[in-house]
């Protein structure tokens, strides 16, 4: 399987100024010292990040205050509410309106021409301007190598805004205020020419206020470090903060992730890392530390003493659609397993944390991933969809795609048993399964309560105790809720036992929609606010329980088991979660 991860490399051999090692000085910030080149724009402007904060007025979505803990009905606090909850727990600086007028926004998407752009940034961002999210002075600048102008750019973002929240009348309007905010610069990912003709444009919006820059990293992963060279040399900040958004993939082992880092921190500080895992950004995921830490009756029972097991699901029913290129070179387990899955899975497992502040939760899941024993290639099943046929209509195998190799061994789907050696989850199984093309669309998490010992009503369950166990599911998606399953007696005279659900159902209960997890962590980075960010150390530690697994995995040349497109995935991962007595519960009979 070919690497086509060398991240300093390619043009980027003597990207570095020689003073980048030399002259370094290690600038203390609010939490910890980094160090950084002297010389280098980002001195300034890290300083100015300090200085700069006190004109920036937009508070992040969450963070403190718990997303605002409103209990209005529908749970959706408005903008000043959000503000005014902010400033209980955290006073908020004054802002004068002088100050206000003083800073501006620019928020730079680099492959503005991609299909990620497209789907969830520009729509995000215009989620963001819908809802007053967005500071009073703001550009965006899209930029790509294909050459557009800004009224193209405008056209091909159009229609892809929605005003989805609410359908307000006043819908067209803000859509046009929006795009006139747009711009277009064409330009080469590692030209510090077209990155410094992209700054004169940024600096002409700004007009001589205080301007702080969020560059979005929208592009395949080989020309992250180009981009992020050209950028910072040629178009960072001079007076106010530089941060930049990078997608995933963070490499493909954890050479390749350390080799990244190492070569974004030659013109970054991690503070102005920001690593998306959007599956952070999204409601339930969120939600998941506020049941668990703000509940009495979960807490108490969440350990080794009273679960069973913990399982963590994501399906999709399509298959790599136009991406095979992409995913052949990174399979299931890295592209869903290592990141996702297992975000969900340390924030579900870890200690209290000191408090919400991101340096505080971040170090809490670090700790729980170091917990981990590194996954075992015997843990581990691996799968690929073929083609099928139902109801006249064919599906496509992995292997159709023009992109994909007739004979990769790329896994399409995965199921694998991962444990905590610490005193709270020893023996636990904490079971994954992810696959593409498989019968349904879902991510959810399932907790596995143990028997009640000595159960009183044992006789009216039949032989399968199992049955009886209480569980809970986080359904992240799709129609997000929270359920219970519970025992109760059906009501008469007689004394028969059934099965119900505790059902928070998001979309009964809340009925505004939920917004897109890149709302949240666009906004999120726009405050400054890491926490659903994930942290280079974090980023090792997740590298370290996957890929002595994967390595060994390809060195074999294990063959995926072939499940057909469309159906529930392969048998391997029953057998895989007999083997730790775990019954899948999304295939159960009450839940499938
Ligand atoms: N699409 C998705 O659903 C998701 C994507 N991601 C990640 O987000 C990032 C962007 O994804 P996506 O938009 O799908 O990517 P695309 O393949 O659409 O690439 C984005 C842009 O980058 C430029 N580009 C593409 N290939 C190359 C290349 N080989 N060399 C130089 N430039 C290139 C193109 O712009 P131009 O030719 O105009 O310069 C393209 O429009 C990736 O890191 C991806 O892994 C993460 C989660 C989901
Ligand atoms: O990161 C990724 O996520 C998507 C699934 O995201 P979702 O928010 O639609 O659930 C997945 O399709 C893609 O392969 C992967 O790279």
């Amino acid at each position: 399987m070919a690497t086509h991860f060398s991240p300093c490399s390619s043009s980027s051999t003597n990207f570095l100024p020689s003073s980048c090692f030399k002259n370094e000085t290690t600038v203390l910030f609010s939490r910890f010292a980094v160090t950084v080149p002297r010389k280098s724009t980002w001195v300034t402007q890290n300083h100015s990040r300090i200085q700069g904060r006190k004109h920036f007025h937009i508070k992040s979505s969450n963070g403190h205050p718990l997303n605002a803990v409103s209990l209005q009905d529908d749970g959706s606090p408005t903008a000043k509410e959000h503000d005014k909850s902010q400033g209980k727990e955290k006073p908020a600086i004054p802002i004068s309106e002088a100050e206000k007028e003083e800073s501006t926004l620019s928020i730079t998407v680099v492959g503005a021409s991609g299909d990620l752009a497209k789907k969830k940034i520009f729509p995000a961002l215009f989620a963001l301007f819908y809802e007053d999210w967005l500071p009073e002075n703001f550009t965006v600048f899209g930029y790509a190598r294909t050459k557009l102008t800004d009224e193209e750019l405008r056209n091909m973002i159009s229609g892809t805004l929605t005003c989805r929240i609410d359908q307000r009348e006043n819908c067209e309007d803000k859509m046009d205020q929006f795009l006139k905010r747009c711009f277009y610069h064409a330009g080469q990912y590692d030209s510090e020419g077209d990155f410094s003709e992209l700054n004169s444009k940024l600096k002409e919006k700004e007009a001589g206020k205080v301007s702080n820059r969020l560059f979005y990293l929208s592009i395949p992963p080989n020309i992250f470090v180009d981009v992020v060279r050209s950028a910072s040399l040629r178009a960072s900040s001079l007076n106010g903060w530089t941060r930049v958004i990078v997608e995933k993939p963070f490499g493909r082992d954890s050479e390749s992730s350390g080799e990244l880092t190492r070569c974004l921190k030659q013109y970054l500080t991690e503070d102005q890392i920001f690593r998306i895992d959007h599956y952070l950004g999204k409601e339930l995921v969120e939600n998941l530390s506020v049941l668990r830490f703000s509940n009495l009756v979960f807490e108490p029972l969440w350990s080794r003493d009273y679960i069973r097991n913990v399982q963590l699901i994501f399906s999709e029913d399509f298959g790599t659609e136009g991406r095979g290129g992409y995913f052949d070179n990174y399979g299931i387990i890295r592209d869903i397993m290592q990141n996702h899955l297992l975000q969900i899975l340390a924030l579900f497992a870890m200690e209290t944390p000191v408090s919400l502040d991101a340096e505080d939760v971040r170090n809490e899941k670090v700790k729980v991933l170091r917990s981990m024993k590194p996954l075992q290639l015997e843990d581990v099943i691996v799968g690929q969809y073929k083609g099928h046929s139902k109801s006249g209509r064919s599906y496509p195998a992995y292997t159709d795609d023009p992109t994909v190799p007739k004979d990769s061994r790329t896994p399409t789907f995965a199921a694998a048993a991962l444990f905590i050696n610490n005193a709270r989850w020893d023996g636990v199984p904490f079971l994954m399964k992810a696959g593409k093309a498989l019968h349904t669309r879902r991510a959810e998490v399932r907790v596995q309560f143990r028997h009640v010992p000595g159960n009183l009503y044992k006789r009216n369950f039949g032989t399968d105790l199992d049955k009886a166990t209480n569980e809970l599911v986080l359904r992240v998606q799709p129609d997000e809720a929270i359920y219970l399953k519970i025992n109760n007696k059906v009501p008469g005279l007689g004394m028969r036992l059934d099965r119900s659900d505790l059902n928070l159902l998001y979309s009964a209960r809340y009925p505004r929609e939920i917004p897109d997890a890149y709302e949240r962590l666009l906004l999120d980075a726009i405050a400054g606010e890491r926490r659903l960010f994930i942290r280079s150390d974090e980023l090792d530690a997740a590298w370290a329980l996957f890929t002595p697994m994967l390595k060994e995995l390809e060195l074999k040349k294990i063959v995926p088991e072939l499940y057909p497109h469309g159906s529930r995935g392969p048998v391997g991962a029953h057998y895989l979660a007999a083997k730790y007595n775990v019954r899948w519960g999304d295939l159960s009979s009450d839940d499938s």
